[in-house]
């Protein structure tokens, strides 16, 4: 298996092909692209056929090994998957990714069953232990850098605690992520782990982790900087096997399944969009939003600008720019990395991209998307609560609202991606005139909980200096 970046040229990318284990241990690539497979694996029907009834963990090392490509021996790949999606260590559920029904053929997929409540666990649990054993076997180090919203980073910080192989930074916007989210990652007093409150929105703490990747002068000699945004391809290899899971148990390969995704960095959806790639049956791939619409305007009217970042209900989805656009984009353009270069050029210097006509209608033939403003999420929640007593949080609301916006064949099984537990957003279940959850066991104590974090300006040079300054390698 070879990775090529979304922004050289088909000659430049043989050269600049690379292996699983470089791709994992980084960020952006070199060109400022992300890395993304030269080819995807395949799975026939028959294939998919002799997937069902696998339990999650072995479902997960089927998929998941042709992208490792042999660079980790079989062995070791099967235990790390185990020991990240074990139902008696990391995850609560015996499912691990349960299926809901909350309609005649809608279904809701619930991801937030692992250590942080969220389904970024999905992929950090992973993740973590993979960085933790290739490090350690080359007898290296690295400083793990990752930008949260409020979700990646309680789940970075979980799957990398106890790596001896890794520092971990982790940028928030200071004050806006709730208190639960917040708390998770600050009350985290490993020697390891640092916590930073940026005084900026989400995009100020990404863009600057991406400018620190660009550039890493700053870092000390010798030391390997790794991303564990979804940037990182290995964030999105993991997260394709729910799209798996999910589909085999509403009748793939037989069946078309359509998925509707609460969606902010575009990193969830785009897995999906590689299990179609690798052979799954997706009919439709629905991108669900919040105020901040960005991918609604371009699925909508090929309109992807900037505009003023909104702070919502559904917090962790309050992002302006959403990363992996561009592996979506790359492959709408053909993979030409040049014509991708440019037109994230254009979207740099202007604020604003208009996908080719003809490239984007024939990408819209596969999305649908839909746009929910916070009046919109929280009659969801009551609406969904007081029909079927189920209760969503605020960001899988987005999901459920956009199915019943949206007119998709009705004989198509529609499953909506549960991003994470209501438990983390009292403040949106209470304007929905409901009841907050209480917190789990493992968690019942985390308001009273020491927590340790900086505050820093949105100045790159300041957080810079601080890094250096924490690291301990
Ligand atoms: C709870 C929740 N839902 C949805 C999203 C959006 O997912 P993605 O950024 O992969 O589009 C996020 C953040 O990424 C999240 O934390
Ligand atoms: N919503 C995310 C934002 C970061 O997205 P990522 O998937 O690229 O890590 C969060 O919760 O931090």
């Amino acid at each position: 298996m070879k990775y090529i970046t979304t922004r050289s040229s088909t000659s430049e990318m043989k050269g600049e092909a690379k292996g699983f284990q470089d791709v994992l241990l980084t960020g952006l690539a070199s060109d400022g692209g992300l890395y993304v497979p030269a080819e995807l694996p395949q799975f026939s029907k028959e294939d998919i056929r002799q997937l069902r009834g696998l339990p999650y963990n072995e479902l997960a090392y089927t998929i998941i090994k042709p992208f490792v490509g042999g660079e980790i021996d079989d062995a070791t790949l099967k235990q790390l998957i185990d020991d990240s999606y074990s139902t008696t260590d990391t995850f609560s559920h015996n499912a691990v990714a349960p299926l809901h029904q909350i309609g005649s053929n809608e279904w809701i997929m619930e991801l937030f069953h692992g250590p942080t409540l969220a389904f970024k666990d999905f992929a950090l649990q992973l993740l973590g232990r993979l960085l933790n054993h290739v490090l350690t076997e080359r007898g290296e180090k690295a400083i793990v850098l990752g930008a949260t919203s409020g979700d990646t980073g309680s789940a970075a910080i979980e799957g990398c605690r106890h790596s001896d192989a890794l520092d971990i930074f982790i940028l928030h916007p200071y004050q806006r992520v709730s208190e639960v989210q917040r708390r998770q990652m600050t009350s985290v007093l490993a020697d390891n782990v640092n916590n930073i409150a940026v005084k900026g929105n989400f995009d100020d703490c990404q863009a600057m982790v991406k400018q620190s990747f660009a550039n890493q002068s700053f870092l000390p000699d010798n030391t390997r900087l790794v991303a564990v945004n979804s940037i990182n391809w290995a964030r999105i290899m993991a997260q394709v096997v729910y799209y798996f899971y999910a589909a085999l148990l509403l009748g793939a390969p037989d069946r078309e399944i359509a998925f509707s995704v609460p969606t902010g960095n575009f990193g969830d959806i785009f897995a999906g969009y590689i299990a179609r790639g690798m052979g799954l049956p997706i009919g439709k791939l629905v991108v669900a939003t919040n105020q901040n619409d960005i991918l609604h305007r371009f699925f909508k009217d090929n309109d992807y600008r900037k505009q003023q970042l909104e702070h919502t209900l559904s917090p962790s989805m309050d992002i302006m720019v959403s990363s992996n656009f561009e592996r979506l984009l790359f492959d709408m353009l053909g993979r030409d990395g040049n014509r991708l270069a440019q037109l994230m050029e254009t979207f740099q210097a202007t604020g604003k991209l208009q996908a080719p006509e003809a490239d984007w209608l024939e990408i819209k033939a596969l999305f649908e998307s839909c746009r929910t403003d916070d009046t919109g999420t929280c009659s969801t929640i009551a609406q969904l609560h007081r029909e079927t007593g189920y209760l969503a949080d605020p960001h899988t609301a987005t999901g459920v609202r956009a199915l019943q916006e949206l007119n998709l064949a009705p004989r198509t099984p529609k499953v909506v991606l549960a991003t994470a537990h209501p438990v983390k957003f009292p403040e949106a279940v209470e304007k929905a005139g409901l009841q907050s959850p209480s917190l789990p066991p493992h968690m019942s104590d985390l308001l009273q909980r020491e927590e340790r974090y900086s505050v820093l300006e949105n100045d790159l040079p300041e957080l810079q200096a601080f890094i250096r300054q924490q690291t301990r390698h």
